[in-house]
């Protein structure tokens, strides 16, 4: 993996940073690193979610697995960090084994996907730290239901990935289900690489250790130089270009594939860095696609953007047929992977034209190793602008508030927080 600052230089855009002013950030970098590097080995939470790629037991996980090699389908019920992880890995690599995810309570789509899905033949995969939360459990409840109403014996079919306490650990003792525990100090947001994201990639037949081998690369490169780590020269230039006002990041993925990476980014990047008044917007984009919407704003709108272009350098590529059209004739010979990367370099040149900040991240493909390498590249380059910004980094009280409301409001505890629904107030125009 590599990452090119060059268009995020002061001479090229705006905000940008100097050459003079990114030793200076450097120095900074050394200092963070330091204090990381002192988490890792201790194991601290959150921090202990980089040494993954020496802790992870990627044997334990295919083993806990096995029972289910006969899947036509894997079904996620988790939200959230206990899902996105595993959603971006079954979305970047093919597999005979389709993933589909339960990571909302909207109960048409609820309905609809339980209908269509062969029950009989898929592994329900039940994700939750905690084990307590709402959306996942309810979920979960419903999935067992229309198990149970399928005739099939969901206590079969049924894997559970959980803390070491709480009702889906109890539920999933008291039932002798196949589980993994999560790993001590590692939050979901941080948790791809662990057991939490690879039972997914596990029951559909990836390349666990592959996957550990990218991120380890990743690992090794972090050091007291953002020149030397591609992992913090990510996460110091976007440090450095939202403290010059480049509040919004749009994560611009040039593969299809990679997607469900930009909306793994967006929480990674919001629940970790956005507190204390603090924090850069991500903005979930994609290309080609989005180059006839959201480019205009990026190109010509205002400058609190940075773009993330993320592509990589190998595909297969499919042939575009020759044309009797002479007006399509330069599309003849050439494939539709040729015409995405010349699309790439073109809006890259049209941002640093304008003097947008961009940045450019390339793995060498889409595969176990190169998602690795991006999954721990981000979650390194998230933990040092945390380092930087100053904030803590692995705690999520704003979202711990509202899910504290919604409980109180469906009456399972007293949480002052469901007040504030009475104290709204109204201005509806009808
Ligand atoms: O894994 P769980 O305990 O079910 O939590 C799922 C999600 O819940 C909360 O919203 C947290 O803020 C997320 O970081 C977490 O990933």
């Amino acid at each position: 993996m590599n990452v090119d600052l060059g268009n995020a230089l002061a001479a090229e855009a705006s905000p940008g940073i100097s050459r003079e002013n990114l030793e200076r950030l450097d120095e900074r970098v050394a200092g963070a690193h330091e204090r990381i590097e002192a988490g890792i080995e201790a194991r601290e939470h959150g921090y202990a979610a980089l040494a993954l790629p020496e802790t992870v037991d990627t044997d334990a996980i295919a083993a806990a697995v096995e029972p289910f090699s006969d899947s036509e389908a894997v079904l996620t019920v988790g939200i959230g960090g206990s899902a996105l992880g595993a959603a971006t890995i079954a979305d970047a690599l093919d597999s005979d084994v389709e993933a589909y995810f339960l990571d909302n309570v909207d109960p048409e789509q609820v309905t609809t996907l339980l209908a269509d899905l062969p029950l009989a033949s898929t592994t329900v995969n039940v994700v939750s730290r905690s084990g307590t939360t709402a959306e996942t459990l309810a979920n979960f409840l419903v999935v067992r239901d229309a198990m149970a109403d399928a005739g099939v014996d969901w206590t079969d079919r049924t894997f559970v990935t959980t803390g070491e306490s709480g009702p889906l650990r109890e539920l999933a003792d008291r039932h002798d289900l196949p589980s993994l525990p999560v790993p001590d100090g590692v939050p979901g947001r941080f948790s791809a690489l662990s057991t939490v994201g690879l039972a997914c990639a596990a029951i559909q037949g990836h390349d666990l250790d592959a996957l550990v081998a990218g991120a380890a690369d990743q690992r090794e490169r972090l050091s007291d130089s953002l020149f030397d780590s591609p992992a913090y020269a990510y996460g110091a230039i976007c440090y450095a270009l939202d403290v010059r006002g480049a509040s919004v990041n749009a994560m611009l993925p040039y593969a299809e594939s990679l997607e469900t990476f930009a909306e793994w980014f967006a929480q990674l990047w919001a629940e970790s860095l956005g507190k204390d008044g603090l924090g850069q917007t991500p903005a979930r984009a994609l290309g080609a696609t989005d180059q006839h919407s959201q480019l205009q704003l990026y190109r010509a709108g205002p400058r609190d953007k940075m773009v993330t272009f993320v592509r990589p350098r190998e595909r297969a590529d499919r042939a575009i047929p020759e044309t009797e059209f002479e007006a399509l004739s330069y599309l003849g010979g050439t494939g539709l992977g040729d015409l995405l990367d010349a699309e790439f370099e073109a809006t890259e040149a049209s941002l640093a034209a304008a003097g947008r900040p961009n940045v450019r991240v390339e793995i060498d493909r889409v595969d176990e190793r190169g998602l690795g390498e991006l999954l721990y590249a981000m979650e390194a380059a998230c933990v040092l602008a945390g380092e930087l910004y100053g904030v803590d980094t692995f705690v999520q009280p704003a979202v711990e508030w509202g899910k504290n409301a919604a409980r109180g409001l469906l009456g399972g505890g007293d949480f002052p927080e469901a007040d504030a629904v009475d104290a709204k107030r109204t201005l509806r125009i009808e």
